[in-house]
């Protein structure tokens, strides 16, 4: 288990009981994210789901209708929805391109202990080869795009991100483990 606690902590003492998975396609949020909340006993939310139900489409229909700029939107509208209407012990899922709107960062912080699952783009490109609904990677280079994605998008996921697990040689069931252990650490300390 590879941990990287060596950034910036923010106070996290009036912060929700709630943990907010983000990282690229492929990561594990969405996998993780339930191992994690049935280990916890939490509930699970995906900001991708939330924005499917709204739309009422899937998320490559959002891309065709309104292109990445209509679905970023969505997703703004998303987390604040769910900051209206705040939890607590909720495990938050997201888009991979959750951090590519400025105004999100507060947002997803407001939200809860940010983790970001880290994985090459070796990685990445091998979970995400066997499934054509990630309309960012319905191109000739798939393995290329994903390169691109985390040179433009991995300061704003460290920005974003309380702790950082390289999962690259984890199973999900490890990565769950290991955010489910971080995260009763850092609650108990928030606790005191
Ligand atoms: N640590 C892991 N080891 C092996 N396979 C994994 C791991 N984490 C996730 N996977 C697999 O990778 C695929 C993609 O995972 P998942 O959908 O959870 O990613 P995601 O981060 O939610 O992606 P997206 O941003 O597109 O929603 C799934 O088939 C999942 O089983
Ligand atoms: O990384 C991204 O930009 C995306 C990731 C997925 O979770 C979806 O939110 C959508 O396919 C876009
Ligand atoms: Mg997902």
């Amino acid at each position: 288990m590879t941990t990287d606690p060596a950034q910036p902590q923010p106070s996290t003492s009036r912060r929700p009981s709630n943990i907010v998975l983000i990282g690229l396609m492929g990561s594990g949020k969405t996998t993780v994210g339930k191992l994690v909340a049935h280990s916890l006993g939490f509930s699970f939310i995906d900001t991708d789901e939330i924005i499917v139900k709204n739309a009422g489409k899937p998320i490559p229909d959002i891309f065709a209708a309104e292109g990445e700029t209509g679905f970023r939107q969505h997703e703004t509208a998303a987390l604040q929805q769910l900051l209206n209407q705040l939890q607590q012990h909720a495990v938050i899922a997201t888009g991979g391109g959750i951090v590519t709107r400025p105004e999100n960062l507060p947002l997803l912080k407001q939200l809860g202990y940010v983790v970001w699952l880290y994985a090459t783009p070796n990685t990445l490109h091998h979970r995400t080869a066997h499934s054509d609904d990630r309309p960012l990677l319905r191109n000739a280079d798939p393995a290329g795009t994903l390169r691109n994605l985390l040179e433009a998008r991995a300061d704003l996921y460290k920005l974003a991100s309380d702790l950082k697990i390289t999962t690259d040689d984890l199973s999900a069931h490890d990565v769950a483990y290991g955010v489910s252990e971080s995260v009763r650490v850092e609650f108990a300390k928030q606790s005191a």
